[in-house]
């Protein structure tokens, strides 16, 4: 982790919001615990809610305290001291009133020298808006900071448009776009993987390896998030982003060093490397579903279109996907001909995002039922590297084959609590160490190599293929592989 951060105030625009509640508020919490929120840091909430200090800090009391663990008496004085670094300012970004950035204004005024972030948690048109108006009430400091939330847009044009937007008002140096799965200790670690131990890089490529498998698989539905999911489906949500990162780090060429612009330098390369899939090839190489009721962890759950949400379902919600699969490769020499399997989806039957690195076969076996070798990264529930190799059955008579897993297990290998992406991230923001945040190049590559894909979906009068909640996505998805000869892998991830 950065170093600790000095005294800062963290305006977090959204900070009602689901992404707040769940994810920041409580990583903000743990690194007060762990000391390494300043004395005097400020985490100053904005939305309509019409809340004031104390209401919010009731809010958070209600629904963030009991995610977090606030034991013993320490960790009760830990708990109120973070309760009163909170603040709240009511705003309405979309309307004239002023009257919120008066109110800002005047809870920041005094403080000028302080490390200002301003983190945007709110949907992707208001970071424009919000740098504009952020800057007319003259409360955008030299010192101050950027955080952008993805999905950065809805596709290249708009993504283009705000990084325009926000780069009027911030320098690039400023702008931190996040992804969170960047900050995930076993994403990290794949760069250590790779680049830390010598035997595997002579074998990262197109003549020992057979393809590539990224699964982010969620239990989860989207309860209560129609408003924003309808509008984004998975292809933006999670493959754009999450999915597109996981792949670079597989993907790109050792870099010179590990500092933030070798490492981003790297990924935009093999962004720029994926092959386009265009027009009639979208059918070939991608799949998109929607989960219809069904049972999940043991219980009945509703399909997307009856989730429990304020509004009922429209025109966008049939066609929105719950989850994509597609087929990519990397166009360069070191991975030509090797298909990268990326799937994402909402309501599968297990949660389990992993990497699975299939080698080839050995070129001539002299034992029957030899399989190939497989390396698996697990990132989350259980973080942990396992390599399939093939080994002896026990026993006289014929050589029996049995692949066995030579297996490390993070939790069982290092001790401590692993800190959750969102305190890496944010510690990194307040320490202003952008490494692990997305350059805008990032960002638009990612887009421009997603957006035929999205614009050949949208086009199409066929709906999303349906699967019901508590399956592994529809029966197209396994077509797609099996096209390719190759099984999707299964492993129960118990
Ligand atoms: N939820 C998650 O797990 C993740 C979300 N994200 C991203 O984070 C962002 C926020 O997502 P999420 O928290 O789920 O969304 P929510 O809809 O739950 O929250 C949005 C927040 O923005 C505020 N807001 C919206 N419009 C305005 C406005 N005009 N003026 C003032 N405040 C406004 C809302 O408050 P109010 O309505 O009271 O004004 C609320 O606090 C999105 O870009 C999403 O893609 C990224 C990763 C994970
Ligand atoms: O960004 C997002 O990520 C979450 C999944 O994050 P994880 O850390 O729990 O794997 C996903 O549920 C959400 O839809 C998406 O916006």
């Amino acid at each position: 982790m950065s170093e600790t951060p000095k005294t800062a105030d963290l305006i977090v625009f959204g900070g009602t919001g689901d992404l707040s509640m769940r994810k920041l508020l409580p990583a903000l919490y743990h690194c007060d615990r762990d000391g390494l929120l300043a004395p005097g840091t400020r985490i100053i909430a904005m939305s309509r809610g019409g809340l004031d200090d104390a209401d919010f800090r009731g809010k958070v009391d209600a629904e963030v305290r009991s995610s977090v663990p606030v034991d013993d008496a320490g960790d009760r004085g830990v708990w109120q001291r973070f309760l009163d670094r909170l603040h709240h300012v009511t705003i309405d970004i979309s309307g004239e009133d002023p009257t919120g950035w008066q109110r800002l204004g005047a809870l920041l005024a005094g403080h000028e020298e302080r490390d200002r972030v301003f983190y945007l948690a709110s949907p992707p048109m208001t970071f424009g808006p919000f740098c504009r108006e952020a800057n007319r009430a003259g409360l955008v400091t030299p010192a101050s900071r950027v955080v952008l939330e993805k999905p950065l847009g809805r596709d290249l044009a708009s993504a283009r448009h705000i990084n325009d937007e926000v780069g009027e008002i911030f320098h690039e140096r400023q702008i931190f776009r996040i992804d969170h799965y960047l900050g995930k200790e076993t994403v990290q670690n794949l760069l250590v993987l790779r680049f830390a131990n010598a035997f595997l890089e002579p074998i990262w490529n197109s003549l020992w390896i057979d393809h590539v498998q990224i699964t982010v698989a969620e239990t989860v539905g989207t309860p209560g998030r129609r408003g924003y999911y309808d509008h984004a489906g998975a292809l933006r949500d999670m493959v754009q982003n999450h999915l597109l990162q996981l792949l670079c780090l597989v993907a790109m060429e050792p870099p010179a060093r590990n500092d933030r612009e070798s490492i981003r330098d790297e990924k935009v390369k093999v962004l720029e490397s994926l092959r386009p899939i265009t027009g009639s090839e979208v059918d070939r190489f991608t799949v998109r579903g929607q989960y219809t009721a069904g049972e999940s962890g043991g219980v009945q759950v509703p399909g997307y279109l009856d989730e429990p949400d304020g509004t009922p379902p429209t025109e966008a919600s049939h066609r929105v996907e719950t989850f994509a699969a597609i087929r990519a490769e990397v166009k360069n020499w070191r991975w030509a001909g090797v298909p990268f399997y990326l799937r994402t989806g909402k309501r599968m039957p297990y949660r389990c995002s992993e990497i699975v690195i299939q080698f080839k076969d050995v070129p001539h076996s002299i034992f029957p039922g030899s399989a190939p070798n497989r390396l698996v990264l697990r990132l989350q529930p259980s973080e942990g590297i396992r390599l399939h190799i093939m080994a002896k059955e026990p026993g006289a008579g014929e050589v029996a084959l049995k692949p066995v897993p030579l297996s490390l297990s993070f939790a069982e290998t290092f001790s401590g609590r692993v800190p959750d992406a969102y305190e890496r991230l944010l510690m990194d923001v307040l320490a202003g160490n952008p490494t692990l945040f997305m350059r805008r190049d990032e960002v638009e590559a990612a887009w421009r190599w997603i957006d035929p894909i999205l614009r050949e979906w949208e086009s199409q009068s066929m709906l999303p293929e349906p699967y019901p909640a508590g399956t592994s996505g529809p029966a197209g998805a396994h077509e797609l592989v099996d096209r390719s000869g190759r099984a999707w892998h299964e492993e129960d991830p118990a």
